[in-house]
């Protein structure tokens, strides 16, 4: 039996309270809002992230991989990120199959694949943005679906598809998205500032985000998903649409994220721009992982291209369009 399409991503996860924060702070002038802000430190201790604060008991909404399943093995301290057995349908359709990742903290972690082969999926999922079906996911040890408030403060997230509060300026933007976070006004104003300066938006600030080109627009998407410190970035197509001097840019910011202990997982399909970025990569297709690990050991002596194409690549369907060669006029 076929079941109904998953509502809109935002529609699902949004808790009230968030809700409520977009809605009060939408029209309202940043000096206004800043004495709402809830002063929340938004940094985890080790010691929080080794051992938690014992959560409330609640109904696991994910149905698990079997415990004596060897992919249920627990994650070890230096992995920030770990998929077992990820699943999701949409009516019958598998559009992710059983993914297993694992993205050791400080990396450079890459995910390609063809279109429809499940990226964006598998990143909703690991972001709880999007109700897996099946499998495990855990940030940092942290079960982000048993535990999302405290495994979600350390993501960062850049989703596909942005829909952003465009009639914003981008500094009212970044307030905003501080603000959600439960920074402070001082915070987000020494933050808002450092990132503007490290993506090159400093001077359009005072500009509405609607009248942001697309690459400035994935800018200060990218900063907006920075300014809580997260430990973990995922940016799904963080590059497409923006030019090579933004992309240099915002790779210079990444690397010294990763530099300074910070860990990115994104999607791309430039495979040059991941060849060259990434230490650690997935290929994916059709909802499964068809290789993973470090660049080296994935590539086996070829380039990523020639990899994906011989992993993922099938021959086009070509033959039957020779009407192609009779131009109308
Ligand atoms: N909300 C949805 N309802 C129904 N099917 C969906 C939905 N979202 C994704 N799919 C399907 O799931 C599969 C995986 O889609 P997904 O967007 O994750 O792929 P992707 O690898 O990110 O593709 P692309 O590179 O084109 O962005 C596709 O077949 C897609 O049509």
């Amino acid at each position: 039996m076929l079941e109904r399409p998953e509502p809109p991503v935002e529609a699902i996860e949004a808790p009230e309270d968030v809700v409520l924060l977009v809605e009060e702070t939408v029209e309202a002038p940043v000096d206004e809002l800043a004495d709402e802000v809830v002063e929340t430190p938004l940094e985890t201790s080790v010691e929080e992230l080794v051992e938690p604060p014992a959560p409330a008991k609640k109904r696991r909404p994910v149905r698990r991989t079997a415990p004596e399943s060897p992919a249920a093995t627990p994650a070890s301290a230096d992995v920030a990120l770990s998929v077992q057995g990820l699943t999701k349908f949409f009516g019958s359709a598998a559009a992710v199959d059983g993914i297993d990742l694992e993205v050791p903290a400080g990396s450079f972690f890459g995910i390609v694949g063809p279109n429809g082969a499940g990226k964006t999926t598998t990143l909703s999922m690991v972001t709880g943005l999007l109700r897996p079906d099946g499998g495990l996911v855990r940030v940092f040890g942290l079960d982000v679906w048993d535990n999302p408030t405290l495994a979600k403060r350390k993501i960062g997230v850049l989703p596909d598809r942005l829909r952003l509060f465009d009639r914003l300026t981008g500094a009212e933007f970044l307030y905003h998205a501080g603000a959600l976070r439960g920074l402070d006004r001082a915070t987000i104003a020494q933050r808002a500032a450092d990132l503007s300066a490290a993506f090159g938006l400093e001077h359009s600030l005072h500009r509405l985000v609607s009248d942001y080109s697309a690459g400035m627009t994935k800018k200060i998407a990218i900063a907006a998903a920075m300014i809580h410190a997260p430990r973990l970035l995922v940016l799904d197509e963080p590059f497409e649409s923006v030019d090579p001097v933004s992309t240099s840019v915002v790779l210079d910011v990444l690397r010294r994220f990763t530099a300074a202990g910070g860990t990115v997982v994104l999607s791309s399909h430039s495979m040059e721009l991941t060849e060259r970025v990434c230490d650690a990569i997935a290929i994916i297709a059709d909802g499964v992982v068809l290789a993973e690990g470090p660049l080296a050991e994935v590539l086996e002596g070829k380039s990523l291209e020639e990899r994906f194409v011989e992993l993922a690549g099938g021959e086009a369907a070509v033959e039957g369009m020779e009407w192609l060669q009779n131009f109308s006029d």
